[in-house]
C-alpha cells in the first residue's frame, strides 16, 4: 500500500523536526528512528525524510533497503516502512543505491538536487516529519533547510554523546540553528552512562552530564539522556520494533520521555 498523496506537497505536514549532530556515529539516525516509532506508538502519523548523503542508514534500520521508489506527477512517493507499515519513509539512500544516480548526487549539482528532492516528496497528511541529516553543518544542511522552511517553522533536535570531543561540536550545531532560524527543541545525550571496565581514564572521557551542562550553558532545553543499550543496537540490526519488543531495556524509558517532551512542545495545529 503506497501513499496516494499529492506530489510535491509538504503543506499537510504539521511539524517538521530536523535531527542534527556535530559528529557522525553519535546515534543521530538511531534517535531519529526511535523517536519516529515512539511518536507513531503515541498515535501520530509520522514520516521520516532521510537526507543523510554521508550514510543514509534509516532504510537499513527500518528494513526498507532496496524498496522500489517511484515518482508520480514529478514528485517522489514515500514508501511505507517499519513492521506495521505505518511510517512513511523517503531516503536519499534509495536513490544512491542506483549507481547512475549516485554519481550525479555526489557531483556539483548536489545541493540543487537536495532542494528538489526535499520539496518533491508527496507526504500527504502527517503529524510529524522527522528529518535525518548528515553529521556536522554544511551546504547540504542549508539546502535542506531552505527547501523545508517555506512550509513550516522548523524545529531542531541536537544529538550528542557525553564525550568532550562530541559535546564541543554541538556548539557549532547550535550556532547553525541560530543563524538559520531553526528552533532548538533540545539536546539529546545519547550513549550515556558508559564506564569502561578496563581503565580509569575512560570514566572521565565519558563523563556524565556533558550534554545537560552544554544545554544549560547554551540556554536550550535538555531533553534527556539515552543510555548505551545493546538492546537498541540489536533491535535495529534485526529490524525489530524496540518500543514494542524491548520495553524493559534501559533506553526505553529515556526515549519515551523524550518523545513525550516533543509531544508536549508541539501542540496540534489547526489545519
Ligand atoms: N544508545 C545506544 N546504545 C547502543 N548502541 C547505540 C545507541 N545509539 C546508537 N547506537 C549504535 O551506534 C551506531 C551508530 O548509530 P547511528 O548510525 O544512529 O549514528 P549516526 O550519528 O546516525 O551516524 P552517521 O551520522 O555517521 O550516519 C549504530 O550501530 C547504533 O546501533
Amino acid at each position: 500500500m503506497e501513499a496516494a498523496a499529492e506530489p510535491g506537497n509538504l503543506a499537510g505536514v504539521q511539524h517538521i523536526i530536523l535531527i542534527l549532530s556535530g559528529k557522525g556515529g553519535v546515534g543521530k539516525s538511531t534517535v531519529c528512528t526511535e523517536l519516529a516509532l515512539a511518536l507513531r506508538h503515541a498515535g501520530k502519523k509520522v514520516g521520516i525524510l532521510d537526507v543523510d548523503l554521508c550514510g543514509p542508514s534509516i532504510p537499513r534500520m527500518l528494513r526498507a533497503q532496496g524498496k522500489a521508489v517511484h515518482q508520480c506527477n514529478g514528485g517522489w512517493v514515500p514508501v511505507f516502512a517499519d513492521q506495521e507499515q505505518s511510517i512513511s519513509l523517503m531516503s536519499v539512500g534509495f536513490l544512491l543505491e542506483q549507481p547512475d544516480e549516485a554519481v550525479v548526487w555526489r557531483g556539483p549539482k548536489k545541493n540543487a538536487l537536495i532542494k528538489q528532492f526535499v520539496s518533491d516528496v508527496a507526504w500527504g497528511q502527517l503529524d510529524y516529519l522527522v528529518v535525518d541529516t548528515p553529521p556536522g553543518t554544511s551546504d547540504e544542511h542549508m539546502a535542506a533547510v531552505e527547501a523545508l522552511r517555506p512550509y513550516r517553522p522548523l524545529g531542531a533536535l541536537v544529538v550528542t554523546t557525553p564525550q568532550a570531543v562530541s559535546v564541543g561540536d554541538v556548539r557549532r550545531e547550535l550556532t547553525f540553528c541560530r543563524k538559520t532560524g531553526l528552533r532548538v527543541m533540545g539536546v539529546v545525550e545519547n550513549m550515556s552512562g558508559f564506564t569502561c571496565p578496563h581503565c580509569a581514564e575512560c570514566t572521565s572521557v565519558f563523563s556524565r552530564g556533558g550534554g545537560e551542562e552544554l544545554a544549560r550553558l547554551a540556554g536550550v532545553p535538555f531533553l534527556g539522556s539515552v543510555p548505551l543499550d545493546p538492546a537498541l543496537t540489536r533491535s535495529l540490526e534485526e529490524g525489530r520494533d524496540f518500543i514494542q519488543e524491548f520495553p524493559n531495556s534501559p533506553a526505553f524509558p529515556a526515549l519515551a520521555a523524550i518523545a513525550q517532551k516533543i509531544l508536549d512542545a508541539t501542540p496540534a495545529q489547526a489545519s
